[in-house]
């Protein structure tokens, strides 16, 4: 039996893996700044009290898009005037997280001022997290991918019963370039079903982008604390270490990692200044601290796509105060403001881009988050659906909820990929529903759905274990055996 089975972790694999990481019942914060022992003794009675999952408090969050922040848990906790003062308020030690070289421009450049009670470096050295996760990827190549121009369908991966948090639950679906080179993506999912014990995530290769399909995600991280619900995305940038706990149990979702950028909001163009995502409606997290003295805690680094962990004896999370602008945040997918044709034809997708991350190249992306969300469609004597079309860029698809436009049979939380040139459009059912309709179609709204799409410049290589996978379709090409010629060089028309 191998490791994983299906896109996910063979629960045997993971049981051996609880026991030799040595970690037992899930791990919550103390909630308030002043516990100075491990909290596993209340978090376990909070659960108790809670069901099977951890309480979520009310937390409130810091409107705006890269905005210079300042928040402090404790008033008083930032140093005034400058940032590393030789003896810091609170005793805190200040410490710096660079999220672009130091010499970048300055409308790009992104860092944030951390003051902790400890610093970060205090832990014991990395070592390789065993056994190896192997199913993440950071490096793609002939080696271990496979290249397809075919239509790629994937349908919802079943979430484990074996216990399986975040971390353990991620997998990597696809992607292209380097980590090391700073300059590519990956696509990953997870499916998981347990909060992250005593346990800290840090990404050191990229960004991630997180959209939950499936439960909503309690994340702690250095700069606080963030409520994440299916329909919410979260950015939880380079370097930033984070706790995963699952609210409601089963979780699935997608993850967008960018290597050597970071996401940005689209030019709006002739649009003008407003529209589409708004800066304000992007939420990052208020200070919030955590400190605890807990042996045993661990720091799993990701770093070249591989795991490391680091112990240390207390909670990464014991930022007392911060300010700067590289910072994880949210957005509520609800709140984006689309803008479309009021009068003919089918716009190209990309109005619908929530965040951007470019390459040198104007224009191009490394990676593109656009939704298609729910909307009026009004165009006259025009087939509203997505047009059949070949794509220089590579297109992955997901649903968070509802049905998608252009396809009857794409199921919430599956994927789909078409890659660069490979033909695709709308499948037989929804042409020919469509063209049933004739040009008398009056408004329609599209309602109660999300679904979105990570499109990349760069051609994606395809993972063996996404390609090999059960739950992918083999069928997937049949959407569109149907179509049949409509050609009739009599009718004039
Ligand atoms: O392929 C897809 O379904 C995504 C898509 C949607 C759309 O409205 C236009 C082009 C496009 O690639
Ligand atoms: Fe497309």
């Amino acid at each position: 039996m191998g490791k994983w089975n299906e896109l996910g972790p063979n629960p045997l694999f993971l049981s051996q893996l609880s026991l030799i990481s040595g970690t037992s019942s899930p791990r919550r914060s103390s909630g308030s700044n002043s516990a100075t022992t491990c909290p596993d003794q209340k978090r376990k009675k909070a659960k108790n009290q809670m069901g099977d999952h951890p309480s979520i408090p009310d937390v409130d969050y810091l409107p705006g898009f890269h905005n210079h922040f300042s928040s402090e848990a404790i008033p008083g906790a930032l140093p005034s005037g400058q940032n590393n003062p030789l003896l810091c308020p609170l005793g805190l030690y200040a410490e710096q997280i660079s999220g672009t070289s130091f010499t970048s421009p300055r409308k790009s450049n992104l860092r944030t001022w951390l003051y902790r009670i400890k610093p970060s470096v205090t832990h014991e050295p990395f070592q390789p997290r065993l056994p190896a996760h192997g199913k993440l990827l950071s490096e793609f190549d002939a080696s271990n991918c496979c290249a397809t121009p075919t239509q790629l369908r994937w349908k919802p991966v079943v979430i484990p019963d074996a216990p399986t948090d975040f971390v353990d639950g991620l997998f990597t679906m696809c992607g292209a370039g380097s980590s090391y080179l700073r300059h590519g993506f990956a696509i990953h999912m997870y499916t998981a079903n347990k909060s992250m014990d005593n346990a800290a995530f840090c990404n050191a290769d990229g960004d991630f982008l997180i959209v939950p399909q499936e439960g909503r995600l309690w994340i702690t991280t250095e700069c606080g604390r963030l409520l994440v619900s299916p329909g919410e995305v979260v950015v939880l940038p380079q370097g930033f270490r984070f706790n995963v706990a699952l609210p409601d149990g089963p979780s699935r979702g997608y993850v967008a990692e960018i290597f050597g950028t970071h996401f940005q909001l689209p030019d709006l163009g002739p649009i003008g200044a407003n529209g589409l995502a708004a800066p304000r409606d992007f939420l990052a997290p208020k200070a919030w601290y955590d400190d605890s003295s807990c042996p045993g805690y661990t720091v799993i680094q990701k770093y070249g796509g591989e795991l490391f962990v680091a112990r240390q004896d207390f909670s990464p999370f014991n930022v007392v105060a911060w300010h700067g602008n590289y910072v994880p945040y949210k957005y509520d997918l609800t709140k984006f403001c689309p803008f479309n044709t009021v009068l003919m034809d089918h716009g190209d997708p990309s109005v619908n881009t929530v965040l951007t991350a470019p390459t040198d190249k104007p224009g191009v992306a490394l990676l593109d988050f656009v939704i298609f969300p729910p909307r009026w469609l009004v165009a006259e004597h025009t087939f509203r659906p997505p047009y059949f079309h070949r794509n220089c860029m590579s297109e992955f698809m997901g649903l968070i909820h509802g049905g998608y436009e252009a396809k009857a049979d794409f199921l919430p939380g599956g994927a789909s990929l078409h890659s660069c040139m490979t033909p695709h459009g709308p499948d037989t059912k929804t042409f020919e529903a469509n063209i049933a309709q004739g040009n008398e179609a009056g408004p329609h709204r599209i309602k109660d759905t999300m679904a979105f799409m990570f499109e990349s410049c760069l051609i994606p290589r395809i993972c063996k274990w996404a390609l090999n996978s059960p739950s992918r379709d083999p069928d997937y090409y049949k959407c569109w055996i149907g179509l049949r010629p409509h050609f009739s060089p009599q009718s004039g028309k």
